[in-house]
């Protein structure tokens, strides 16, 4: 039996990563003689999702349960669940079994980000996962909410968990934006075009809102303060400054890695959603060898017989 390709849907909590899973469940549908189908299994204990599920990890255990007897709560439930499935990663892999080499499975993962970032609990699933064959078959998908774009902070705040991930997972990687159709056009481009984290930070850290126009705010107009006032503000100041030079700091980290790029998507446009499918295709090289599958009209699900 082949290994088929693995898709890791990671990314904090509410990001978007089930509205992914099921937009890639139902372009695959789209594609016509290429039609694919991915098979999304869900490996979040305390997921609601809309898309068909192979398999559930709530079949084998569910945060409300181990909350319940446990009396643990959500986090703590949800780490227990996730430790509880490498215990058991045997029905991990009898699930695993049932798809062949020219199959691909969409992993919708749980959003806390520690199980990315500190908790070593995903990297042993995962090393467990390319002991079984599936080294050069995974790949890794950070999902970000791009309304955190249209902040300098927030944006930064998102690249460094992503590179986090990045680094932890040790994994192909690639950052999806998602929401983009609630973002503005011209903002995400106008993000999107900056050549790195630290251009990104001069040019749009200055706006409203930022450290540095806070910076700006704070400067001192002598005539209106009083002495106390005044020592307030020069205090607020060097705060500012500090915070100022931290960012820099970090904004060369992530530029000196290079790594840190995000594809956006948009899940009402086909375009956007193709190019997020190539992206991931490449990082894995995925299909490269394969056979395109034709559709049997005669066969209910259109999957049963190569044209
Ligand atoms: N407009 C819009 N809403 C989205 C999009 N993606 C997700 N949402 C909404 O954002 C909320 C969270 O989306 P989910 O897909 O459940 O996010 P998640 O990352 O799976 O959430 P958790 O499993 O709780 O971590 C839901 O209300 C979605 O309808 C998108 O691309 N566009």
């Amino acid at each position: 039996m082949g290994r088929c390709a693995i898709q890791l849907v990671t990314g904090p909590a509410g990001s978007g990563k089930s509205t992914y899973c099921q937009t890639m469940q139902e372009h695959g549908l789209t594609l016509g003689r290429n039609r694919r189908r991915f098979h999304v299994v869900n490996l979040d204990p305390a997921e609601h999702f809309k898309y068909d599920v192979a398999f559930d990890i709530r079949d084998l255990i569910s945060v409300d349960d181990v909350m319940e007897e446990l009396q643990l709560g959500p986090n703590g439930g949800l780490v227990y669940c996730m430790e509880y499935l490498l215990e058991n990663m045997d029905w991990l892999q009898e699930n695993l079994d049932n798809f062949d080499d020219d199959e691909y499975l969409i992993l919708d993962c749980p959003g806390q980000i520690e199980l990315y970032t500190h908790i070593p609990v995903m990297n042993k699933i995962i090393d467990q996962l390319k002991l079984w064959g599936y080294l050069d078959k995974m790949v890794s998908v950070f999902v970000v909410d791009a309304t955190f774009v249209t902040e300098p902070a927030k944006f930064i705040s998102g690249s460094l968990l992503a590179l986090s991930a990045m680094i932890s997972l040790q994994l192909p990687h690639v950052n999806v934006l998602s929401k983009c159709d609630l973002v503005e056009e011209a903002s995400m481009e106008r993000v999107l075009e900056m050549e790195s984290a630290l251009q990104l930070w001069d040019v749009l850290g200055d706006g409203e809102g930022s450290a540095l126009s806070m910076f700006h705010e704070l400067r001192p107009k002598k005539s209106a303060r009083s002495e106390e006032e005044d020592k307030l503000v020069r205090k607020r100041q060097e705060r500012e400054r500090k915070w100022n030079r931290l960012t820099v700091a970090i904004c060369s980290l992530l530029d000196d890695y290079s790594m840190v790029g995000f594809i956006p998507l948009n899940i009402n446009d086909e375009d956007s959603i193709s190019h997020v499918m190539l992206t991931t295709d490449h990082a894995i090289q995925y299909g490269e060898d394969n056979e395109v599958r034709g559709m049997d009209f005669d066969d209910g699900d259109g999957f049963g017989a190569d044209e």
